[in-house]
Formats: C-alpha cells, structure tokens, sequence
C-alpha cells in the first residue's frame, strides 16, 4: 500500500490506487482528503507529479521559503502576467500593492458593500414576489463583482453600459467552463475569444477610470494609484486578478454558507437572530464583530475551504525537515486535507461553528484558509468583511430554503487557479421577512 520510492517520500502503490479508484471514482480532492489521514504520521505524500503537506511545520516552512511558481499552469491563464503566480517579479509588484491595499481603508468601505447588499437583496425581492426560485450563484457573482468594482476599483459597474455582463460572461467561460468544469479547452476558440475579450474589456475599464476626474480634496482612486506604481500594462494585469480572485472566491462562499444554513434551521434560526439584533448597529458601523456569523462563516471556510490548496515549488533541491525535495518539484500545501483531518481536529467531519466560539480551541496554527506568510491573501480583510454583511443582510430580510432543484453540496476543482466550486448553480426557495 505504501511505497517510499527515492528520497523517502510515500506514494500510493498499486493496490491502494486500485481501492481508491474504486471507493472515489474520478474524485481526485476526497481521494487526497483520505491520503492526507492515511499518511499523516509521514507529514507528506506524492500523488501523481505533485507532493502534497500537511505536517504543520512542514507546510509553513514550504509556505514562507518557497516560491508560488505557478507558471506553468497559469500559462493560459489571464493571470498569467500578474504576481499571483509569478516568482519573478511578484515582491516588489506585491509589496507595492499591498501597500495600497493597506491604505484604502476597507472598513470605510463597508458602507459601499452595504449599498451593494441591498441591491442584491432588491434582485432577490424582485423575482421572490413573481414566486421565482433564486439562483443564488449567478446573483453572488454579480454581488461580488459589484464590491470589487465599487470598493477596490472606485467604478459603478452598473453606470458601464453592459459590462458587467459581459465581464460576468467571460469569466465564467473561463473559470467556470474551462478550467473548473472542463467542459471547454484553454486552447479552443471559445477560451481564446474570452481571453480577448476580458483583455479588451479591462483595458476600456481601466482608461475610463484613469480619465475620471477627483473631485477636489477627494484621494486618488485605488487604479490611479496602482497605474502610478507599475504602468497600464500591469496595472491592467493585476485589475484582472483583482476581478478574478476578488470575485470567484467571495461568490462561491456565499452559496455554500446559505445551502448550509438551509441545511440546519437552528442553526439558520441563530444567524438571523443575531442580525435582527445587530442590524441598526451594523449599519452604522459595518465593522462590528458578529460572533455567531463569524463562527459560521470560519467553520464553512474550514470544512470547505474555497482555496483549497496552496501551491509552491522548488527551483533547486531544499531540505523540508528531514526530508530532501528535489529542484522542480510542485508542493501543495494541503489545505482541505488538513482543514478536514482528525488528526488536527475534534470531530473534523462534523460541521460544527460553535467549536470557533469556544476557549482555547487547538490547531496548531492549520486554519489558514486564506494562506499564511509573505503570500497570504491580499484581499483577506475584504472578503471577510464582504462575506459578513451579506450573510446578516441577507438572513435579517429573507429566509432561505431548500427545493427540488436544490443541487447537493459537491465541488469541482480548478487546479490551475487553486479554488473549487459547488458543481451546480444554488437554487432555493426565498421568503421575505420584512
Ligand atoms: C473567501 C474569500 C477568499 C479566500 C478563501 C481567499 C484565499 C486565498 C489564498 C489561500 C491565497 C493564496 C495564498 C498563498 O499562496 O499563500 C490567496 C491569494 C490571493 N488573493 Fe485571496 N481569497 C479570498 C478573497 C479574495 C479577495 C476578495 C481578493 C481581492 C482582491 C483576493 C485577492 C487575492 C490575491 C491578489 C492573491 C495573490 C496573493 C499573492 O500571490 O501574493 N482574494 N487568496
């Protein structure tokens, strides 16, 4: 079942392969999930051409000294220019940025997520009064392309004639039917046209907001400052990756936590509880904590961690430990492994928010949905904040339930950008409340 080929690292023999086939089918992410409890005393394994980690030293050692490297499967990706995947010249683009980002005070910004909340919950009103089913999926995305255009671009998405939808458009073809469903190839011409179009789309959207005039006393916008610090050509690059990874991530979050809470009524019963309490102070200051909301939403990102994996890799041999890694290789740093196993967890498999409102809960330091280190999530304060106000907006106006056409909760992978998504579109029942 084991076998330690070369430097000492376990793979999977054929036998095991062979039961593994048989008990996950094409599953690869539940067949690395049972690999990563099956090797855990050996803190890493190989699987295919990659190494994944989960041993706690280990995988900050490989987080904070490798590089990202993920030239090779982002090469026909949009994001290939940006930082996200580069070792070359991602410290100072990074650096430069995330010294931007620290100055754009997202809390002041909650106000504008606000705005953007209450638009969704306007579409949601609009098709529950015609007895319509939600599809939660499609309207999340345009949520979450709203924030990043309201609060880290400085645009109103909406006043750009029909680009939205189209920006929508083109990142679904490319996320979502390329690289996650597989359904269309990155070398066909559909993939081709969308690239196109995303490009040219992005190049309009970043001119325009050069050309917008500050009204006096008001701060350069967020796109002025990042054209100032690397030029169009990357300024427009790292727009796209902001597009990308502030919107995919944060708008396949929002349909799980809902098909969750639809899936427990106390629990749903809780949340809302809580907002109905909170809401008129949350409105004045969006930066309130929720404990509750927060406890659900870190157990949502644990047991499903929309990152599921952090990929690095080595350009010359390095020792991890006591283990010798050789130049080339790709290590993912296993998040969903890790987040899901009994090994770092009580009742790993249970879906348990109150655990994160409990004293002194250990694990050691592997809750890192967002990353850790010099690379961590660049956007992390945003999503958060984004993620929070339109769980308790949202369950304070409506209450969400399963239908018929509620898909179950199942993910696909797309391995070159490091996220999953559910398989299917959420659909569910929505009454008002208020
Ligand atoms: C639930 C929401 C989100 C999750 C779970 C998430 C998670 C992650 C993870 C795990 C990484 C990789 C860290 C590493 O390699 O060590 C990452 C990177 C990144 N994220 Fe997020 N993210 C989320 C939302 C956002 C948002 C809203 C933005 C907004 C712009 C964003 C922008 C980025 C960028 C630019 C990077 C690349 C950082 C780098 O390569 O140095 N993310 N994110």
């Amino acid at each position: 079942l084991v076998s330690l080929k070369g430097n000492g690292i376990p793979e999977p023999g054929v036998v095991l392969k062979f039961l593994l086939n048989l008990v996950f089918g094409d599953e690869k992410l539940q067949k690395l999930e049972y690999l990563t409890d099956f090797y855990y005393k050996y803190g890493l394994f190989r699987y295919e051409t990659k190494i994944y980690i989960f041993d706690p030293k280990l995988a900050h050692t490989a987080i904070n000294k490798l590089e990202k490297g993920a030239e090779d499967y982002l090469k026909n990706s949009p994001l290939k220019e940006t930082f996200l995947g580069s070792s070359h010249k991602s410290p100072e683009v990074r650096r430069a940025i995330a010294s931007i980002f620290r100055k754009t005070s997202i809390e002041e910004r909650g106000k504008l997520i606000i705005s953007d909340v209450d638009n969704l919950s306007e579409k949601i009103l609009r098709k529950s009064e015609k007895q319509e089913n939600i599809n939660i999926t499609e309207l999340s995305l345009q949520f979450a392309m709203d924030v990043v255009g309201h609060v880290l671009l400085d645009l109103n998405l909406f006043a750009l004639e029909g680009r939205q939808m189209k920006l929508l458009d083109c990142l679904t073809t490319i996320l979502h039917r390329c690289y996650a469903l597989g359904e269309i190839s990155d070398q066909g011409q559909e993939f081709i046209q969308a690239n196109k179009d995303f490009e040219k789309l992005t190049t309009s959207i970043l001119e325009d907001a050069l050309n917008k005039e500050e009204r006096p006393g008001e701060e350069k916008t967020f796109v002025k400052k990042l054209h100032e610090v690397c030029g169009f050509a990357q300024a427009r690059d790292n727009m796209k990756l902001f597009l990308m990874a502030g919107s995919e991530t944060t708008a396949s979050t929002i349909p799980v936590i809902l098909f969750l809470l639809t899936a427990y009524p106390e629990l749903h019963h809780q949340i809302q509880s809580e907002a109905d309490q909170n809401m008129e102070q949350l409105c004045k200051d969006p930066t309130i904590s929720l404990p509750k909301t927060e406890a659900l939403m870190k157990e949502v990102l644990r047991t499903y961690p929309i990152a599921p994996f952090i990929s690095r890799r080595t350009f010359y041999n390095v020792t991890l430990g006591s283990v010798e890694i050789p130049a080339n290789s790709d290590l993912i740093v296993f998040t969903w492994g890790i987040h899901r196993s009994e090994n770092v967890w009580e009742k790993a498999k249970q879906f348990l928010p109150s655990r994160f409102l409990e004293d002194g809960l250990s694990h050691g330091g592997m809750y890192i949905p967002f990353g850790a280190g010099s690379r961590i999530c660049i956007g992390q304060h945003l999503a958060w904040l984004e993620l929070k106000l339109a769980v308790a907006i949202l369950l304070h106006k409506f209450n969400f339930s399963k239908v018929p056409e509620t898909p179950d909760l199942r993910f696909v992978v797309d391995w070159a950008h490091a996220v999953v998504h559910p398989d299917k579109d959420m659909i569910f029942k929505v009454t008002s409340r208020i």
